[in-house]
């Protein structure tokens, strides 16, 4: 691993966040800590309504903490004003989420460049770069089809290149297999692990313990708080066992 490698990347301290009123009231987050390295994949689980959406959200700036920071590459995101925040979203983080989200009307490799023309880069350059990421996730005779005309599978590796156009620090997944079949399960997963293996830093949010046994860390939550961390390094981080046990 590089000196890079070893960088804190993302420090969130505190995190606390409840949603509605009165008796309506629900903590969804209670005192959350993480540290990210980056180039390290950490996996984040725990039961139904445990807060680990509401982290990732925190953790994206897609919503402010009510209590806590979130420091990203030095930068106190939960502070931000609303323009910087949507500025360092769209440049510093990947999102995938378990609807992909793409424009129907748009083709794969439109969807794939669309973040960068926000951005402001050139069409060319945007196009030139989608192109290769559509090639990177097995797709590049795909790039022409519109989403209607892709496989559920496919669908989330369009989405999975379009989190990576504008290079960001951060790819941040929220249940990625969770609408899939277990093939198309098998194939984002090779492609989280290819991720992983090229030094992108993620954090993926899974119900599937087999899916978070192919991560670095496994971190588990309850009631909005952290429960239990599990590393997995080495030989013992899970991704073939964890690919194979899922054909069965
Ligand atoms: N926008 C919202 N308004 C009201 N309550 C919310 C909102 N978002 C989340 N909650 C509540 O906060 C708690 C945590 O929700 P969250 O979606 O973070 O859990 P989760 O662990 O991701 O759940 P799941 O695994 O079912 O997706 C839950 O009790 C949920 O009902």
């Amino acid at each position: 691993m590089s000196d890079a490698g070893n960088a804190v990347l993302l420090n969130a301290r505190g995190l606390g966040k409840h949603y509605g009123s009165g008796n309506g009231r629900v903590r969804a987050l209670d005192g959350f800590d993480l540290d990210l390295t980056a180039g390290e994949t950490v996996a984040v689980t725990g039961s139904s309504g445990c807060g680990k959406s509401t982290l990732l959200h925190l953790l994206g700036g897609l919503e402010r903490p009510d209590e806590g920071t979130v420091t990203i590459a030095g930068e106190r995101i939960d502070t931000m004003s609303e323009r910087a925040l949507s500025r360092f979203r769209r440049d510093a983080i990947g999102f995938v989420f378990q609807v992909f989200h793409l424009m129907d009307e748009l083709t794969a490799v439109e969807n794939v460049e669309l973040p960068a023309l926000l951005a402001g880069r050139s069409a060319r350059t945007a196009r030139k770069r989608a192109l290769g990421l559509l090639e990177q996730v097995g797709l590049a005779d795909r790039a022409s089809h519109v989403p209607s005309a892709l496989s559920g599978g496919q669908r989330q590796r369009v989405a999975v290149a379009r989190a990576l156009m504008n290079e960001p620090l951060l790819v941040l997944a929220d249940e990625p297999t969770g609408n899939l079949d277990s093939e198309a399960t098998l194939d984002v997963l090779r492609l989280f692990d290819n991720l992983h293996s090229a030094g992108h830093t993620l954090v993926i949010v899974t119900h599937d313990a087999r899916i978070a046994a192919t991560a670095d860390r496994m971190i588990t939550m309850r009631d909005g708080t952290f429960l239990d961390e599990t590393r997995l390094s080495g030989g013992s981080r899970g991704t073939l066992g964890a690919l194979i046990s899922l054909e069965d």
